[in-house]
């Protein structure tokens, strides 16, 4: 357990105070503790009761970096189109600027750390589906587990306004012993069960797929990806832990993240990171190219050798290479990549891979790069722009936060974005996942059409549905 260092923190809590009081603004309070290991999956059901709604988790594929966040200390939300990326880092900037860390540790994710992320597309028209979710939303947790390289630390953040008094942080600190206390390992209770299975059109979706191989064969657009969705009906409200937890159990080699807002809770298993920044090393993958999983070892490695060596899903992946190469390219002074992709095989899908890493200037802030690379021709086609308005055009879907930049930012400028794809958004009694594929020139509209529905694969069986 933590040690508990009460005193302490009334002290940090009286400097707070009168600093607040002095600028006449809220200042942040973050304290990291050491603590023995806790299993994350516990430390988010532990907020089930005190902080539904305002929970987050994050697990990349390799357990370096897990997070866990509790409650809503600050928010950083905002459906403004324009330079979206440069104001939530400046609201997270100036937020900190005045804060008060105490923090002896030097690993990367602890202390204050935002976690959020963005809307697909904020220029295409909201619907109902994404209405709990702002096109630009973050939010700094009270309390945070993080678990790096093994070990665990809890960050305890308090904003404390111009209003406050020391009694603020004797309630901090009383929740905090009360979450300490009631992390009790997790048991699966299934209390939805999935009554139907919707497509949502399925004819009209293979249709625009149609339409669009038409224009990529006269350019100059090359590559538009376009997705659709499924919606889950059940009997009960769809509990996000139960979720999380197959998840994390049935797809562990992906980044696993849950983001809950207003009730509802966008979570999946993403395969594809975006961009990773530690320091100045930066860490990229281009994803795209799929073929199923064979039966048999040998029947496995065929399908592995047929994508290897197929051009059409070359060419899809080739297009991303070269985007996230120039666009990496601007703001790094050393990148290294392989000339041929590999496989990457996960559960249900194989994908052509290549990673790209990198050495950025050092001005380079992630959110920057992040605004460079999204989307990605994985996610939305080539040339960028003219491919997001096609989709704006011809996809019925709402993307929301599906297929956007999801992940974390820590005060050192460190953080990481994945993409969030083989996700969907919890709602009640209700599901809607979600799945997209790369369509170029040489597309069938139905192997695309069968190519998402194996997409579908890993949130349908963590929810019950496979
Ligand atoms: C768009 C999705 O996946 C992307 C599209 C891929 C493809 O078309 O081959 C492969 C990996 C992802 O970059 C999705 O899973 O929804
Ligand atoms: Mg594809």
């Amino acid at each position: 357990m933590v040690t508990i260092q009460e005193i302490e923190i009334k002290e940090r809590g009286l400097l707070a105070v009168s600093r607040a009081k002095e600028l006449g603004l809220p200042i942040l309070v973050s304290e990291v503790h050491k603590m023995d290991p806790v299993n994350p999956l516990a430390f988010f059901n532990a907020g089930k009761e005190l902080y539904c709604g305002e929970r987050f988790f994050w697990k990349d594929p390799t357990d370096e970096i897990v997070l866990v966040g509790l409650g809503i200390s600050k928010q950083i939300q905002s459906d403004q189109a324009t330079d979206r990326f440069f104001h939530v880092e400046k609201e997270w900037e100036d937020f900190l600027k005045n804060s008060l860390i105490f923090n002896t540790y030097t690993d990367i994710a602890v202390g204050p750390v935002m976690f959020g992320g963005f809307s697909f597309d904020p220029l295409k028209e909201k619907t109902e589906l994404w209405s709990k979710y702002a096109d630009s939303l973050f939010h700094i947790p009270k309390y945070l587990l993080s678990i790096i390289k093994g070990q665990t630390y809890l960050t305890t953040n308090t904003v404390c306004t111009p209003h406050d008094d020391l009694s603020l942080f004797s309630k901090i600190i009383e929740e905090r012993n009360l979450i300490l206390h009631s992390l009790k390992s997790f048991h699966q209770n299934n209390t939805a069960s999935l009554l139907e299975t919707i497509e949502i059109s399925p004819d009209q979706w293979k249709e625009s797929v149609d339409e669009v191989v038409k224009e990529l064969t006269n350019g100059p657009l090359k590559k538009v990806v376009l997705a659709r969705e499924l919606r889950l009906i059940f009997d009960n409200q769809v509990g996000a832990e139960n979720v999380l937890n197959r998840l994390y159990n049935q797809q562990h080699e992906s980044f696993i993240f849950a983001f809950e807002s207003n009730g509802d809770c966008f979570i999946g298993a993403s395969p594809e990171r975006l961009v990773k920044k530690s320091g100045n090393e930066i860490f990229s993958t281009c994803l795209a190219g799929s073929i199923s999983r064979g039966e048999t070892e040998q029947q496995d490695r065929l399908l592995g050798e047929k994508l290897l060596n197929d051009q059409k899903n070359l060419i899809e992946h080739r297009y991303v290479v070269e985007m996230i190469k120039e666009a990496l390219e601007e703001s790094c002074e050393e990148i290294i990549l392989p000339d041929k992709p590999q496989l990457m095989k996960i559960r249900d899908i194989q994908h052509l891979y290549t990673p790209v890493i990198g050495k950025c200037y050092k001005d380079t802030s992630l959110l920057q790069l992040v605004e460079r690379l999204h989307p990605t021709p994985a996610l939305g086609g080539l040339p960028k722009n003219a491919a997001v308005e096609k989709i704006r055009q011809v996809e019925a879907l709402d993307r929301g936060f599906y297929a956007a930049p999801l992940g974390w930012a820590d005060y050192q400028r460190n953080g990481e974005f994945a993409v969030s794809i083989r996700s969907g958004l919890l709602q009640g009694e209700e599901a809607s996942l979600f799945a997209g594929c790369g369509v170029v020139a040489d597309s069938e509209a139905e192997s695309e059409y069968l190519e998402t529905s194996l997409k579908f694969t890993p949130m349908l069986r963590a929810l019950g549905g496979k």
